[in-house]
């Protein structure tokens, strides 16, 4: 795989070759209208077209490929930046090469290295001075300003194209970020906090229109024996084929959770509780019939408590409680068994 470090030299390459042979173009304007002596002219050559070469086998020979970068970076604005006396600060080449190379550091998302090239381009300013002595002719002709465009359009072009792609890959990344919050990952059913918000939804929408709605905790029974004699890895097993029941248990619009480790919560939507009861007790039946592949003599049976949805739930915690206290029911009668409000407990038939 390709070091991300070393991709930043291989990214900034083709960009700096680009955009330093497009400021050689407009510098070269402003001399040729100055009539500069060679000294500027091989200056704006050795920025332009000769440095983004030098550069690269900076960083691409270093053993720190990064770190030569940000250094090749910093360079770039002390470099620039010697140009624009050379220039003898033409108002708008010098404002558009120092906005540039600012721009260029900030657009590197590397925190803070903007600020960090602002004494080598202080040093670049004076340099460049020192040689022409700080001349003035700020004035823009109509040919500086036509060879300023190329430059122009391609920076904003290439800063837009880059914020662009960044923009996609974080809005994938928030994506998969929401898969992995709402997925429980050992299951594939929803995680307890995406769970929560179903089950706070459907409870809303019984208070709000009387849509009746049903609420299955189930928990397997003894499952800390079968993590203790047959290992983790069989009990995940064993939470896997489980999760597998409920699934193939319940409709698109029911709402199947991992509440905790043994622990499943399922709200069946526009169900009362007569056929709610139902489903539970063939959910009990098929985990008491529920074979490992890799361990079929091994045998599970679980315990569900079910409530519906009534006036007394006025929050999510109240209507859990009440499954739970059925479900806890269910143990206390002898386990492999639905417990459900209002209902005596209901053992599968063997
Ligand atoms: N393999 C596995 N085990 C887990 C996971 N999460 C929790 N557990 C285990 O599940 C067991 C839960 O046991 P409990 O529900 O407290 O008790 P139990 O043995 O099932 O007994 P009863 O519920 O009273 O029937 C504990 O031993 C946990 O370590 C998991 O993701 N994988």
């Amino acid at each position: 795989m390709t070091d991300p470090r070393r991709q930043l030299s291989r990214r900034v390459y083709p960009l700096r070759v680009l955009g330093m042979g497009l400021g050689g173009l407009v510098v070269g304007t402003v001399l040729w209208e100055q009539r500069a002596g060679w000294g500027p002219w091989a200056w704006m050559a050795l920025v332009s077209f000769i440095w983004p070469h030098v550069a690269y086998q900076f960083s691409r020979l270093s053993g720190e490929p990064y770190r030569a970068e940000i250094r090749n970076l910093l360079l770039d604005s002390a470099l620039v930046t010697a140009l624009v006396p050379l220039m003898h600060f033409n108002l708008l080449p010098s404002v558009l090469l120092i906005t540039l190379t600012v721009v260029d550091k900030i657009t590197t998302g590397i925190r803070g290295l903007w600020l960090r090239s602002l004494p080598g381009m202080a040093v670049g300013m004076l340099a460049g001075g020192a040689l022409t002595g700080f001349e003035w002719a700020p004035t823009t002709s109509m040919p500086v300003i036509i060879a300023c465009l190329p430059v122009m359009a391609l920076h904003t072009v290439s800063v837009s194209v880059a914020s662009y792609r960044l923009i996609r890959q974080v809005s994938r990344q928030n994506q998969l970020l929401d898969e992995l919050r709402r997925i429980d990952a050992l299951t594939g059913l929803y995680g307890r906090g995406h769970w929560q918000e179903q089950a706070e939804a459907a409870l809303r929408l019984h208070h709000a229109t009387g849509e009746p709605a049903c609420l299955v905790m189930l928990d397997i029974d003894h499952f800390k024996q079968i993590n203790d004699l047959h290992g983790h890895t069989v009990g995940d097993e064993a939470i896997r084929a489980l999760a597998h029941i409920v699934r193939s248990n319940v409709r698109t619009t029911d709402c199947a959770g991992r509440y905790g480790g043994d622990e499943f919560a399922i709200v069946l939507r526009g169900m009362h509780m007569d056929k709610a009861l139902a489903v539970a007790q063939r959910i009990c039946e098929q985990v008491q019939a529920m074979r490992l592949h890799d361990m079929p003599e091994l045998q599970f049976t679980s315990s569900l408590g079910v409530a519906a949805a009534d006036h007394r739930h006025s929050s999510l915690r109240a209507w859990t409680d009440a499954a739970d206290a059925e479900l806890y029911q269910a143990k206390a009668s002898g386990r492999n068994r639905v417990s459900a409000t209002d209902v005596p407990p209901l053992a599968p038939v063997v």
